[in-house]
């Protein structure tokens, strides 16, 4: 597992990539630095299976435990979750949505042992669906004079959803990956990731039901349930409404 920061001419933010496995590898963190020692390699991240005290090259050599060439040949897609920054969701668990537990049961999925093919999680740092934090507590607000989520942004003049998606492409693509299968209920994450040229694929569709549906812990409020009764019904979530709460 590794964690890759990355930065970019879009924006001015740093978006992350969570990576399950030892099979997935960046472009961008291996390639060579120019003067770069192996310990510096190592402390920036460009090394491959695990590192211990004592360790001194980045590479696979003898001693470097589990290395790429000792793991099966994997043929299936990896699991990619896009999420989107959720400072309140997934720091102060708030009851208006589900994000925190979304990015959980992310990782847990990506590595349950019986997965083979590895995971991907791209932390875009695209809070509030692109609004910011500011104007999501406004959007909170106007939700409880009684707007719901697509309604609120669209108060505040921005649109129902201002995220986009090509910085994940982008990031996919460095990560070597054109197949994914993607944890997602959002129809339009799936086509803004594949871009115009589907630079990415989504093989798969794998559903998101909040664990309370499913009778697996989780939490239900009246808050998390209009939040996604807005998702299913005004912007096309693949999510089935009977789930609910009734
Ligand atoms: N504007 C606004 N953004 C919200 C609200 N609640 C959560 N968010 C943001 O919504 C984003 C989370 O969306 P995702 O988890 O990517 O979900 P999604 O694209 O809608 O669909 P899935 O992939 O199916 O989960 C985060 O950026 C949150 O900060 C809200 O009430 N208003």
């Amino acid at each position: 597992m590794f964690l890759h920061l990355y930065t970019n001419n879009v924006d001015s933010k740093e978006h992350l990539a969570i990576v399950f496995g030892n099979d997935i590898r960046s472009q961008s963190l291996d390639a060579p630095q120019e003067g770069e020692t192996q310990m510096d390699r190592m402390v920036r991240g460009a090394y491959t299976g695990r590192l211990f005290p004592g360790r001194t090259t980045s590479g696979m050599g003898a001693g470097v435990a589990r290395g790429r060439e000792e793991q099966p040949q994997v043929t299936e897609a990896p699991l990619v979750r896009i999420h989107s920054e959720c400072y309140t969701g997934e720091t102060a668990w708030s009851a208006r949505c589900d994000c925190g537990e979304q990015l959980d049961e992310a990782a847990r999925l990506m590595s349950l042992p019986g997965n083979a093919s590895g995971g991907i999680i791209i932390y875009l740092r695209q809070e509030g669906r692109g609004i910011g934090l500011g104007e999501k507590l406004k959007a909170y607000n106007l939700q409880d004079l009684g707007s719901d989520t697509v309604e609120a942004n669209l108060i505040l003049r921005h649109p129902a959803d201002a995220r986009s998606y090509g910085l994940a492409t982008a990031m996919l693509r460095d990560l070597g990956q054109q197949d994914v299968r993607l944890l997602t209920n959002n129809p339009e994450k799936i086509r803004a990731v594949e871009g115009p040229n589907r630079e990415v694929v989504v093989k798969e569709r794998v559903a998101m039901v909040p664990l309370s549906w499913k009778g697996r812990g989780g939490f239900r409020s009246e808050e998390v349930e209009g939040y996604l009764k807005a998702k299913i019904e005004k912007m096309g979530h693949m999510l089935d409404m009977g789930g609910m709460s009734k």
